[in-house]
């Protein structure tokens, strides 16, 4: 293995998985596997990328650590040259942590300095400049993202933001010397006094730019697309050929989709679908006081099989603050955390073959109870969502970052999951 990646949550490991398997266009991508958690035993023999998908994005900050660390143990048993934190494009977390923590805590194990930190994913809309991280026209606070449900983000600066989460200063390399290219890059980031250095970019080719400085250097952090360039050095250096991503032949059968994510985009998914399809909506107080429940949520799918049911517990923001008030962050989101992954494992256990989930918590509830082992990476649905299979005849799923995805996305996934890629 010579990329090792740990992301903080599921929907966001598919995403930088699908990054790193893509590669640049027309140079091939590396072979990647996308772990659930940290494997018991090695990876195949044939994967050139592995990215282990943790759920550490929304844990006590020193139990984030301790799993990061025991990722980074195994990616270094596997070989790997070159290692990735992956956390959100949108830097989700709070004023603890855990972004600052953990790449605080992997940038020592390595011995890393100069450490990049640029959750920029242009493609998404997501850019980075002056070290304030903006989502299409508007600044991250005034985004929507300042309401989510666990990370609300009220601070555009991410040098600000992150400083919070550490104890050292937090460097910066604006965009002008980003603009010049990998030497000034480089040599901005050998000279930073700072271990972790905020880095704009506002382009697909700045990013590429970005990992081309970073060739060779132990640790980089940011969002999927500071993975954009990473496959190209490795061809580079002749470590790799260039591979075509897995082909993935279709999974048609029973299908289900799945809404805990709150986010604006996802809403806007869930109204679009629910014009067209059966959905049930989820009764927050209704599943507090255990009057619904996962055979519910199953008999519906059941209803509806080849009709595209959709189940959600997504809610306005309002609502959403109302809820927690009521019964506590934590308690909410662990309820309906639970509620879908037992749904999911009793959904693929009686033959589900086709699974879409969003949300990045959501996702990562679903993906640890269906413990699937080795995942591979199919087609892209939207941009940072890839279809992820496994060798065997196992259900394949779509794993929605909340806010990635037109208002169409659910049909859209439904449909390549069954049909495949030719
Ligand atoms: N109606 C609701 N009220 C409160 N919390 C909710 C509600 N619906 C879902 N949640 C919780 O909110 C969190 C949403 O996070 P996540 O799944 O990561 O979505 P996103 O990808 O949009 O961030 C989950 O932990 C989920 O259980
Ligand atoms: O970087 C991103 O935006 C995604 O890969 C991601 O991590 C999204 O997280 P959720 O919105 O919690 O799904």
């Amino acid at each position: 293995m010579l990329l090792g990646v740990i992301a903080d949550d599921f929907t966001g490991a598919s995403d930088i998985a699908n990054t790193i398997a893509r590669g640049l266009p027309g140079q091939g991508g590396l072979v990647t596997a996308q772990f659930l958690g940290v494997p018991a035993g090695p990876a195949g023999a044939e994967v050139e990328a592995g990215v282990v998908a943790l759920k550490t994005r929304s844990v006590p900050a020193t139990e984030a650590v301790v799993q990061s660390l025991e990722a980074l143990r195994w990616l270094r048993a596997q070989g790997c040259r070159q290692i990735v934190f992956k956390y959100c494009s949108t830097f989700d977390s709070t004023p603890e942590g855990n972004i600052g923590p953990v790449a605080e805590a992997l940038a020592e194990a390595l011995g890393a300095s100069g450490v990049v930190v640029c959750p920029a994913f242009p493609r998404a809309g997501r850019t980075l400049y002056q070290g304030h991280l903006f989502v299409g026209d508007r600044l991250l606070n005034e985004s929507g993202m300042e309401h989510h449900p666990l990370t609300p983000m009220t601070d555009a600066d991410i040098r600000r933001w992150l400083a919070r989460q550490v104890r050292s200063p937090i460097g910066l390399v604006p965009h002008d010397v980003v603009r010049e290219g990998p030497t000034a890059i480089g040599k901005a980031l050998a000279r930073a006094p700072e271990r972790l250095v905020v880095v704009d970019a506002i382009s697909d080719a700045d990013l590429v730019a970005i990992g081309a400085a970073r060739a060779g250097a132990p640790f980089l952090t940011g969002g999927s697309g500071i993975a954009l360039g990473l496959a190209a050095n490795f061809i580079a250096q002749g470590a790799a050929q260039g591979a075509r991503r897995s082909h993935f032949p279709g999974r048609p059968g029973v299908e289900a989709i799945l809404a805990g994510s709150c986010s604006g985009a996802t809403r806007g998914q869930i109204e679009y679908h629910a014009r067209r399809h059966p959905v049930l909506p989820i009764s927050v107080d209704a599943v507090m006081a255990g009057r619904v429940g996962v055979n519910d949520l199953l008999a519906f799918l059941a209803d509806h099989a080849g009709e595209a049911p959709l189940t959600y517990s997504s809610a306005t923001p309002d609502e959403v603050l109302a809820l927690q008030d009521r019964y506590g962050r934590e308690r909410v989101a662990a309820a309906l955390d639970g509620l879908f992954a037992e749904t999911a494992r009793a959904f693929v256990r009686g033959g589900g073959r086709r699974l879409v989930v969003a949300g990045g918590e959501t996702s990562g509830a679903v993906a640890q109870a269906l413990d699937l082992g080795q995942l591979m990476i199919g087609p892209e649905i939207a941009p940072g969502v890839p279809v992820l299979f496994s060798a065997g005849n196992s259900a394949a799923l779509a794993l929605k970052s909340g806010n990635f995805g037109q208002r169409d996305f659910f049909e859209k996934a439904l449909g390549i999951l069954a049909e495949g890629e030719a």
